[in-house]
């Protein structure tokens, strides 16, 4: 990109639609997507429970520099998942409780880096939701230019504002704006098939039987046998 931009106008998700994904899931949504769009599982859940859907306010900053994420703050409205990267890998903890209460003023519902995040028992005392690449005491400075609300790549995928980002304890999902919709109703299927899968599990049906895997299992050449044949022991 030629210039640094901090971009006022992004066109926000159907919050229905956001909702309805940050409740089916990280795994589902994958699934539904087409297993597109997932975030690489380096860029983890820095505690246990947090489920979080929003609408995707990007920053491209500099390696150790926080500049562009207190520039990104005032885009913030409520429900928005700030998408942190650097323009080289860096795992500097650039973000931290005092950013975090920044954002919490904004009812901004989680940050998700490919970056460092340091600070994070008080981050986990605020509840304030946090999935990054590292956990670095890394200092940084305020010094370079980047931008705000211009296309991404974080954990390897393009994220782009506005963008839905799901995630949970599973890792992080970022579904195209355009998209959006289409996944969720494609996860309301899969979900409602695999109420019908978990009930016949629970009731004792085999995974072999209901998927129909013994004939897989015996093209592929697995062999049921009582004992090891002596010439494989
Ligand atoms: O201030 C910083 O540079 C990052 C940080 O630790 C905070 O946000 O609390
Ligand atoms: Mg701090």
């Amino acid at each position: 990109m030629a210039g640094h931009y901090v971009v006022r106008n992004v066109p926000r998700p159907d919050p229905e639609v956001v909702a309805g994904l940050r409740d089916a899931g990280v795994a589902t949504v994958h699934e539904a997507a087409g297993r597109t769009g997932l975030v690489a599982p380096a860029v983890r859940p820095r505690q246990d429970g947090a489920v979080i859907a929003g609408s995707a306010v990007t920053v491209s900053s500099h390696p150790g520099d926080n500049l562009m994420i207190h520039a990104a703050v005032e885009m913030c409205r409520e429900g928005d998942v700030l998408v942190v990267t650097t323009t080289s890998p860096s795992t500097d903890g650039m973000f931290g409780d005092l950013l975090a209460a920044s954002l919490l003023s904004r009812g901004v519902a989680g940050i998700v880096t490919d970056a460092g995040v340091r600070d994070i028992a008080s981050l986990r005392a605020m509840g304030f939701p946090v999935w990054a690449r590292a956990v670095s005491a890394q200092g940084t400075v305020k010094a370079s230019p980047g931008s705000v609300n211009v296309p991404v790549v974080c954990g390897g995928q393009v994220v782009r504002p506005g963008d839905v980002v799901v995630a949970d304890d599973d890792g992080v999902m970022c579904v195209p704006a355009a998209s959006a919709a289409d996944v969720l109703a494609r996860a309301r299927t899969r979900i409602a098939a695999e109420e019908d899968k978990r009930a016949a599990l629970r009731s004792g049906v085999l995974g072999v039987d209901m998927y129909g895997l013994r004939e897989l299992l015996s093209r592929l050449g697995v062999s049921y046998v009582d004992d090891l044949p002596e010439e494989d022991a």
